[in-house]
C-alpha cells in the first residue's frame, strides 16, 4: 500500500462575499482557520440545489444527513428518498415511513405525460410501446384505475394489426412487475403525500431499500418526487428534498428525463434538491450545472477529479488535495462565497 502524501492544506480567511445574517446553517468548520470559522450554507439558496459528492466511505451520507437535520430544525421540510436504507440511523429523531404505507398514484391523471415519461425511461420502453400507452391512456381515461388495472387492459385489448398485439404483449411483460403482489400496493391513490405539517422539525425518510426491484424503485422513487413537487405548485413554501444515489434517476447513460429537466425549473417553486451521488462523471451535466451549492469530499478517480475541477474551475494547488482529503471533509463551494473553502462537517 502507498503511504498518504503529506497534502498541505493552504490557510484560509474569511470568505463570504455577503453576510447571510440569521438565515443559514451551519454544517462545519472552515479548516485552517484562527480564529475558527463556521462553514455555512445560507437558506435562500435551497431551492438552487446542492450537489454532495465523493468516492465510497468518504462522508456523503454524513454530510447529508446533517444537512437535513439543521435545516429542518429551521422550519423547512425535509424529505429523504433513502436509496439504502441508512438513514434512519443518521437521523435520530426523523421520521422514518415505508414506501408500502404510502402509495403514489398511479397515472395522475393531471400529469399523464411526466408518468409514461418515467415508466418508459426507467423500463426502456419502445415508441411503439409508448404509442400504444398513450392510446388506451386516451381510450380508458379515469376509468384506468391503477396499475393492476392497466395491466387487464393489456390482457383483453382488442388487436387491430398484427403489430397491435405484439406490442401490447410485450408492453405487458415490462409493466407486469408492477402489477404484482407486493409491488402493485405501491402505485394505488391514499389521498395523502409524506412531508406534511405534522412532521415539521424532524426530516421524513422514505425507506426506499424496502422496494427490492430496483426498476420498481426507481419508478416509485421518480413518481413520489414528481408528486411533491406537484403538490407545492399550489403550497410555494420551502422544501428540501434529499436524492441518495442520485444516479439512479440521473445516471449519463438513463436518467429519467422529466427529473433531470425539472431541477432547471423548479427553482422559481421554492424546492430544492439535494442530489448526492459517489462519482460525478456518472450524473448527467444537466446536475453539474443547476446546483449550486457543491460540496465535494475526496474523489479518487481521474475522471471524477476532472469533472469537478472544470466544474468548480479549481487551481492546480487545490485539485491536487481532493484524493487525499480525510473523511469527512471536503471542498464547499456556493455563491455567498468567493471561492471553494475547505471544509470538516460536523
Ligand atoms: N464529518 C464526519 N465526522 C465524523 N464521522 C464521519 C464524518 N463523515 C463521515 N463519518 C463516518 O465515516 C463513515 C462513512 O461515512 P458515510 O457513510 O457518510 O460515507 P459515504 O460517502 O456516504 O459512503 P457510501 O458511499 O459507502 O454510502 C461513517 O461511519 C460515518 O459515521
Amino acid at each position: 500500500m502507498t503511504a498518504k502524501p503529506r497534502v498541505k492544506y493552504p490557510v484560509q480567511h474569511r470568505v463570504e462575499s455577503s453576510d447571510p445574517g440569521t438565515n443559514y446553517v451551519v454544517i462545519g468548520w472552515i479548516i485552517n482557520t484562527v480564529p475558527r470559522l463556521e462553514a455555512r450554507l445560507p437558506l435562500n439558496l435551497l431551492n438552487r440545489h446542492i450537489l454532495i459528492v465523493g468516492a465510497t466511505g468518504t462522508g456523503k451520507s454524513y454530510t447529508a444527513s446533517r444537512i437535513a437535520w439543521r435545516v429542518s430544525l429551521k422550519g423547512v421540510p425535509v424529505i429523504v428518498l433513502d436509496w439504502h436504507g441508512e438513514y434512519g440511523d443518521l437521523i435520530a429523531d426523523g421520521v422514518r415511513l415505508n414506501p408500502f404505507e404510502n402509495p403514489v398514484e398511479f397515472l395522475n391523471p393531471h400529469d399523464p405525460k411526466s408518468d409514461v415519461e418515467v415508466i418508459s425511461d426507467v423500463l426502456g420502453l419502445t415508441p411503439p410501446q409508448e404509442y400504444l400507452l398513450w392510446r388506451i391512456i386516451g381510450e380508458k381515461g379515469s376509468r384506468l384505475d391503477g396499475v393492476e388495472s392497466l395491466a387487464r387492459v393489456l390482457e383483453t385489448y382488442y388487436d387491430d394489426a398484427s403489430w397491435v398485439r405484439e406490442t401490447r404483449l410485450s408492453l405487458h411483460r415490462k409493466l407486469k412487475i408492477l402489477a404484482t403482489n407486493p409491488y402493485s400496493k405501491l402505485f394505488s391513490d391514499s389521498g395523502s403525500l409524506p412531508g406534511d405539517s405534522s412532521s415539521v422539525g424532524k426530516p421524513v425518510i422514505m425507506d426506499l431499500s424496502l422496494i427490492r426491484n430496483i426498476n420498481v424503485r426507481r419508478i416509485y422513487g421518480t413518481m413520489l418526487l414528481a408528486r411533491l413537487v406537484h403538490r407545492n405548485y399550489g403550497l410555494r413554501k420551502s422544501y428540501l428534498i434529499l436524492i441518495e444515489e442520485a444516479q439512479n434517476y440521473l445516471g449519463r447513460d438513463n436518467p429519467v428525463g422529466f427529473l433531470a429537466r425539472m431541477m432547471g425549473e423548479i427553482r422559481k417553486n421554492n424546492i430544492g434538491f439535494c442530489i448526492i451521488t459517489q462519482s460525478p462523471s456518472l450524473i448527467v451535466d444537466h446536475v453539474l450545472v443547476n446546483t449550486n451549492t457543491k460540496i465535494i469530499h475526496s474523489v479518487k478517480s481521474n475522471l471524477d477529479l476532472e469533472v469537478v475541477s472544470k466544474s468548480l474551475f479549481l487551481d492546480q494547488d487545490t485539485a491536487r488535495i481532493l484524493p487525499y482529503m480525510d473523511v469527512g471533509e471536503a471542498l464547499l463551494f456556493n455563491p455567498s462565497l468567493k471561492k471553494p473553502v475547505l471544509i470538516r462537517v460536523g
